[in-house]
């Protein structure tokens, strides 16, 4: 069936200038057939009254949480709240119980993910057996199953001669080896930034236990010729060093989340564990140099590291709750509302960030409008600004810390190849 959007606008990625087209695509094929005026007859027609008509977001860092904390997520609530938040694609972290860390589990959630179908899920397998950053797990057969990255995130691999060994084995088999940066010698058992800390009473993490590791990894990515992506980058020293590899020409790329790029360590006024991440929210330093670092393409992409834990888990405070925020049902409205409406950062680089780059960065469809491409598409509505209410949430996780924060730029329907995976109003999957 060929369906057609109309009164849309549409971004032209090589001026940044916003313009008006139709779009046509194939609902069964799954590809865009044309894009312009007069695009003849459609069987259907999705009529638009200006709302922004984008390439299907995609995310490289969600958690998941499924196989073993289904408490905290699952599979079918996060690829529900990823498509109500523009996603269509998404990549899940392997930190789950168990780990996943074989070909079979990789199949798994790729099975299920696609039977469910919401937004597709490429799955990012673990770098050591059980992510015990010990034994390393048999990449070409992950690989083969589907795995489009590894990783070990929620904890760095600590060991340097065995990073090395994966940075090597991972060009071998074309894999992005993908960074949780943390040099636990210094992070210790620290759980905020040393000034809050200070201020609430518990321990701090001292924010040079990103960049000491990042450092390690630069040089180890060098050497081997691997593809290193670093995660969450949230201190100025990060973004320096970051920034002096490519100088370098060394093959790395990193990632911004929308946290590190709105909050710092001074909105922690009392003991609440909503913002407690990791890496922790840090100074304001740090927060512009990441900014700096996203409008400059040090940090190529944005990725939300949507981390999704239960009340009762967050309940226990700063010093005993688990680290972690939801994100990917507000990223695009907060970042639109506070960079973009602003004028801090241009509509279309956040949209690249969003879209084309992390799809070109680890090879996955989509990413452009253009005939012939995928019918991946979000369509966004930005002159309704919203309250932000964790319990309309899709995702099971309500951690967020921007809570009662208004934003406009939600979406209100996501098609991947062609077919609706959200609509604005849709009821929920349990
Ligand atoms: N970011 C977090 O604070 N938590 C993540 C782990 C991680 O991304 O390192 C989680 O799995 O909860
Ligand atoms: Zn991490
Ligand atoms: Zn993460």
């Amino acid at each position: 069936m060929k369906v057609r959007i109309e009164g849309g606008q549409l971004l032209d990625s090589r001026c940044g200038e916003l313009f008006r087209a139709d779009i046509a695509y194939d609902d069964e094929r799954g590809h865009i057939v044309a894009v312009g005026d007069c695009l003849g007859e459609a069987d259907k027609v999705v009529k638009l009254n200006g709302e922004l008509v984008l390439p299907g977001f995609v995310d490289m860092h969600v958690h998941l949480r499924d196989p073993g904390f289904t408490d905290k997520e699952t599979l079918a609530t996060g690829l529900q709240a990823a498509a109500a938040g523009g996603f269509a694609h998404v990549a899940c972290m392997p930190n789950t119980n168990p780990p996943v860390d074989s070909a079979a589990l990789v199949e798994d959630i790729i099975a299920r993910g696609r039977a469910i179908g919401k937004a597709d899920v490429h799955p990012i397998a673990c770098i050591t057996v059980g992510q015990a950053g010990d034994e390393l797990t048999d990449f070409e057969a992950l690989k083969q199953a589907g795995t489009i990255a590894l990783s070990d995130d929620g904890k760095g691999v600590q060991h340097g001669a065995r990073m090395l060994e994966a940075m090597a084995r991972a060009k071998a088999a074309g894999l992005p080896v993908v960074i949780h940066s943390e040099d636990e010698t210094l992070s210790l058992d620290g759980v905020i930034h040393p000034d809050a800390a200070k201020r609430i009473g518990v321990k701090g993490l001292l924010p040079e236990s990103e960049a000491a590791m990042i450092a390690r990894d630069i040089l180890l990515a060098e050497r081997t010729g691997a593809h290193l992506h670093v995660c969450h980058v949230s201190t100025e020293q990060s973004v320096a060093l970051i920034r002096w590899a490519k100088a370098r020409g060394v093959n790395i790329t990193a990632e911004v989340t929308p946290h590190h790029l709105l909050l710092t360590e001074s909105i922690i006024t009392h003991d609440d564990a909503v913002f407690k991440v990791n890496p922790p929210l840090q100074g304001e330093r740090d927060r512009h140099a990441c900014l700096e670092g996203f409008l400059d393409g040090t940090l190529d992409i944005i990725a939300t590291d949507h981390a999704p834990h239960t009340a009762e888990e967050k309940a226990r405070g700063i010093a005993h709750a688990p680290f972690g925020m939801v994100g990917i049902e507000t990223v695009f409205p907060l970042l639109y509302t506070y960079l973009v409406a602003p004028g801090v950062v241009p509509l279309s680089r956040l949209v690249d960030a969003m879209t084309r780059r992390p799809s070109e960065l680890f090879g996955l469809p989509g990413g452009s409008i253009r005939p012939g491409s995928p019918a991946d598409l979000t369509i966004v509505r930005t002159d309704e600004e919203r309250r932000i209410d964790p319990e309309q949430f899709y995702s099971k996780g309500r951690n967020t810390p921007f809570t009662n924060w208004h934003a406009a730029g939600w979406t209100v329907r996501t098609i991947l190849r062609g077919k609706d995976i959200f609509v604005q109003g849709e009821e929920r999957l349990s």
